[in-house]
């Protein structure tokens, strides 16, 4: 029996557990799945990337991260069960068929590897990444800051001791760095989903100015297609619009980043809930959240597709 049919998608896990369970992944589905080591973290930890394909080379792609933010660990746990959903529904689901058979789709489940083992060690409310440098007397830099779209603008922060350092440079972080030379060696990427929590939020760019994007009309409409197919799931209602319009100003941050490099359709989400636990999401939420959760991210895809 497949181990990873084994696994328990309704509990959080450690990230050598999440490691061991890509391994198995990617061996039980070898013929649609493969694991892509695209670098390495502050405190040289493998940085892993699973790649969904049905052939070809080359072919338009998708980019979805989670656990940037290591504490908002219902995005991991999200992001595993979506892995298994895509193995186990492709030549089921139909929408997922026509998207695999023309595209192939990266997942990045721990986009913060030493901030996530962090939160199982020391600090659970843990945001950052681990970098330390001379003289720098607090740790860490806010992976969702680092990008270098407005980077050390209005909505983060130049001090290293705050929760929204943007730290010394653009992708100065080797998480931040390791995406960025992944996705432009590919040169195809068309759409990417950059995964939070919480607040029940679907979101476009810009975070870091209130000016619109040029297809901000198309973003928006997909954005309330995909909420309301989330809705529709388990009743749970989100918002949706441009981040600095939505939520506040954010500046340095993946989406901008994306959209500015020639990715037009470039999404983040908020997942679950909007204030009662927070980052402390019960586990039995995992499952209602990663169900719904991928209905709107299937919608969102559908609609790139043809577009
Ligand atoms: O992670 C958050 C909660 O920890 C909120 C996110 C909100 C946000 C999400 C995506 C893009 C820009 C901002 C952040 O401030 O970076
Ligand atoms: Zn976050």
């Amino acid at each position: 029996e497949r181990s990873t049919s084994s696994f328990s998608y309704s509990s959080y896990h450690t990230l050598e557990e999440i490691y061991s369970w890509i391994d198995n992944l990617v061996t039980e589905y070898s013929d649609i799945v493969s694991k892509i080591q695209i670098g390495h973290s502050f405190e040289n930890r493998s940085i892993l990337v699973l790649k969904f394909s049905t052939g070809g080379s080359q072919r338009p792609a998708i980019w979805i991260d989670s656990g940037i933010h290591s504490r908002e660990w219902i995005t991991h746990a999200t992001g595993i069960w979506t892995a298994k959903k895509i193995v186990s529904e492709y030549g089921k689901d139909r929408m997922l068929t026509n998207i695999l058979n023309t595209t192939d789709i990266f997942m990045e489940i721990v986009s913060n590897p030493d901030g996530f083992a962090f939160t199982h060690s020391m600090n659970r409310l843990w945001r950052k990444n681990k970098s330390n440098r001379p003289g720098v007397f607090c740790l860490g830099v806010d992976l969702n800051r680092n990008w270098r779209s407005g980077f050390g603008g209005n909505g983060s922060n130049d001090n290293p001791c705050s929760e929204t350092y943007h730290g010394p440079y653009p992708h100065s972080e080797p998480e931040v760095a390791a995406i960025v030379d992944f996705i432009t060696a590919h040169g195809n990427v068309k759409l990417l989903i950059s995964i939070h929590s919480y607040s029940q939020m679907l979101m476009y760019p810009y975070g870091h100015s209130l000016e619109p994007i040029s297809n901000q009309e198309e973003l928006y409409s997909v954005a309330k297609d995909a909420v309301q197919a989330l809705y529709e799931v388990h009743g749970i209602k989100y918002i949706y619009g441009s981040i600095s319009t939505t939520l506040y100003l954010a500046s340095g941050i993946t989406v901008d980043w994306a959209y500015d490099s020639g990715i037009k359709y470039a999404f983040s989400f908020e997942l679950r809930d909007t204030g009662r636990y927070g980052f402390l999401l019960p586990a039995t939420q995992i499952i209602p959240t990663a169900q719904e959760t991928w209905v709107a991210i299937r919608t969102i895809m559908e609609h790139t597709q043809n577009h």
